[in-house]
């Protein structure tokens, strides 16, 4: 029996738990919280605000609430085999997170002694799950939580089985653990954490891997055992109920008819809002095979020639994201080949889509973006987005549709929180959306769910994408090159990328406010966004790494050139023949790109 209680802070007896005794204990090396600490993703906002946790123990609903907090959860790397990526999410390590999620958990819903809690743990495709999964369970087991492990999941029906009224299928649970790292290689791997109250944020990642280091060096004192999780691990296909609610719900969407009986009113809804539709899915060998089969299909919607529904967590066909070039390119293709209507493409745990309609016309990013507000019934109330969106998607969202365009911070969960937030002040907004793919509405409980997006679509008739999004102004040019901050170069002087990124930012701001012909957008939340050449760029830090993305949109070529003047050159920044203006990968391989950028645009204005 593992007693873990010296890890909460108001300590709750959860009963008398026998697991993981210490037969033949294995030695483990030791590791600090800093090492702990590593194995957080994502990077604070200045509106960072702490999340009423209250509500957790009282029960109150908080999915109404400023929740303030960014995108954030544990990643590391699950599978060795990669030079210079050395394992860093072992089983102990895991386990040790999994029993401070536990602890955690305990110290905020402080329930009595009678409730055990309950954590269902879910997975995408990946081929380190089924070890972390087990890992997992030791540790919320050790800890006196029940484990309720649902296999192949999403991350969004994760989510849901904190919400989902259902007895026999041991829901609602208290905590979800997903074991997933999205669209990261294959040796990676990580974990989201979850409450009713949505997914944890940075403060409390910290302190649950905080907690993790001690209950790891504990692990080294006592010696570790991975031996099989005791019998409070329940197995249940969650994915039953997730899919036969997300058909409910499209039904519901696709429209109703009363009838009334005497005093009875009886709604009819839409049972087969898809029929005669033709719709390819690309689950890229992720988790989102089930689209097809549990959900399009009693949709009546016709699948043949879905392609990579197997989860495969080598994914040998291309990288589940939809954000990937090859990734769009295989959907492409399939739904020309089928002449199907519309192709659907995942990341790997379900929680961003895209879409192709039958001309072979793309939706991913702005255009993306463009189609879910369509789809949204609440098209006229302010649409928040992440801060990489276009000028474009601004007319088509105020002129066309005379709605309100917030352009906030990149993230998912930035800009989830930014409407929920905008709704606690008084102004409406019902759709929460990122170029990568995310997209959350207020209707599904601001669940950045890429299946039910994709799914709940309203539907004129019309089969051509297109035609949904006409007067959506593009660009003749955009690009996205990364410059990659290199962390040994000597600019940095020791210090943190971040810090260096800022300071580069900093330097353009500088100079962009002395240029007559380029206006630093009036209100920008990250980065530093100017138009002028009849465009616009935004540059930015990366949420996660060590990158400054630059975008760029340019609406006609011929100006282009000076822009491309402005970022070129000693920059190293290259053209090629043939129209694709900047070489990514040269990019990403370069030193110090930044500060080279900042400095050549001071040249070339002077
Ligand atoms: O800041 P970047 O490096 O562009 O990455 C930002 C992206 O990271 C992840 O993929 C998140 O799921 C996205 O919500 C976010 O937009």
């Amino acid at each position: 029996m593992r007693n873990y209680s010296k890890y909460q802070t108001g300590f709750v007896n959860q009963g008398t738990v026998y697991c993981n005794a210490a037969s033949s204990a294995t030695a483990i090396p030791s590791l600090d919280k800093a090492d702990f600490l590593k194995l957080q993703n994502g990077r604070a906002t200045s509106r960072q605000t702490d999340v009423d946790m209250q509500s957790l123990s009282t029960g109150s609903n908080m999915k109404e609430k400023t929740l303030g907090l960014m995108l954030s959860d544990s990643r590391g790397v699950a599978v060795a085999g990669i030079e210079g990526e050395p394992v860093t999410l072992t089983e102990p390590v895991t386990e040790a997170i999994a029993a401070a999620f536990a602890a955690w958990l305990l110290d905020k819903k402080k329930v009595d002694a009678s409730r055990r809690l309950k954590i269902s743990i879910g997975h995408d495709s990946r081929i380190s799950a089924h070890m972390l999964q087990e890992a997992v369970s030791r540790g919320i087991t050790g800890a006196g939580l029940d484990v309720v492990q649902y296999g192949l999941a999403s991350t969004p029906a994760m989510f849901n089985s904190t919400l989902t009224e259902h007895e026999a299928f041991l829901c609602p649970v208290d905590g979800v653990i997903m074991i997933t790292a999205s669209h990261l290689p294959y040796n990676r791997n990580g974990f989201k954490f979850f409450t009713y109250a949505g997914g944890l944020g940075k403060p409390y990642i910290k302190d649950i891997l905080e907690r993790a280091a001690d209950i790891y060096s504990n692990f080294r004192a006592e010696g570790y055992s991975d031996k099989k999780a005791s019998a409070s691990v329940r197995k249940v296909d969650y994915m039953a109920v997730y899919t036969s609610d997300l058909v409910k719900a499209v039904r519901k969407a696709a429209g109703s008819r009363t009838a009334c009986y005497s005093l009875i009113v009886i709604i009819f809804y839409e049972e087969k809002p898809l029929e005669g539709f033709h719709i390819i899915v690309d689950a890229g060998n992720g988790a989102g095979g089930f689209f097809a089969a549990k959900v399009l299909e009693p949709l009546s919607a016709i699948t043949s020639g879905s392609q990579f529904l197997k989860p495969d967590g080598m994914f040998p066909n291309h990288t589940p994201n939809p954000e990937d070039k090859a990734a769009m390119k295989a959907i492409t293709q399939a739904v020309l080949d089928n002449k199907a209507d519309l192709g659907v493409i995942f990341d790997t745990d379900v929680d961003r889509s895209a879409a192709v309609d039958s001309t072979g016309c793309e939706f991913n990013q702005n255009r993306l973006n463009c189609f879910n507000v369509c789809h949204c019934a609440r098209g006229r109330t302010t649409i928040v987005t992440d801060s990489a969106t276009s000028d474009g998607l601004t007319s088509f969202i105020e002129k066309k549709l005379g709605g309100k365009h917030h352009r906030f911070k990149r993230g998912y969960k930035n800009v989830i929180d930014e409407a929920i937030c905008l709704n606690s002040v008084g102004e409406e907004s019902h759709l929460a959306i990122e170029t990568s793919g995310h997209g959350a509405l207020k209707e599904n409980h601001w669940l950045d769910d890429g299946a039910y997006l994709m799914a709940s679509g309203r539907n004129d008739g019309s089969k051509v994408l297109t035609d949904l999004v006409e007067g959506l102004e593009e660009p003749a040019v955009a690009v996205e090159p990364r410059l990659k901050i290199n962390q040994s170069h000597p600019d940095l002087k020791g210090g943190p990328f971040r810090d260096y990124g800022e300071a580069v930012l900093k330097h353009l701001e500088n100079s962009i406010a002395s240029d007559p012909e380029l206006q630093k957008a009036p209100v920008n939340y990250e980065g530093v966004r100017v138009s002028g050449f009849r465009g616009w760029f935004l540059l930015r830090p990366s949420l996660h790494d060590p990158v400054l993305p630059l975008n760029i949109e340019i609406s006609s070529k011929p100006k282009f050139s000076k822009y491309f003047f402005v970022f070129k050159s000693k920059a190293d920044l290259q053209t090629s023949q043939n129209n694709q203006l900047i070489d990514h990968n040269l990019i990403s391989r370069g030193n110090g790109f930044g500060c080279k950028l900042v400095q050549f645009y001071r040249y070339e204005k002077r």
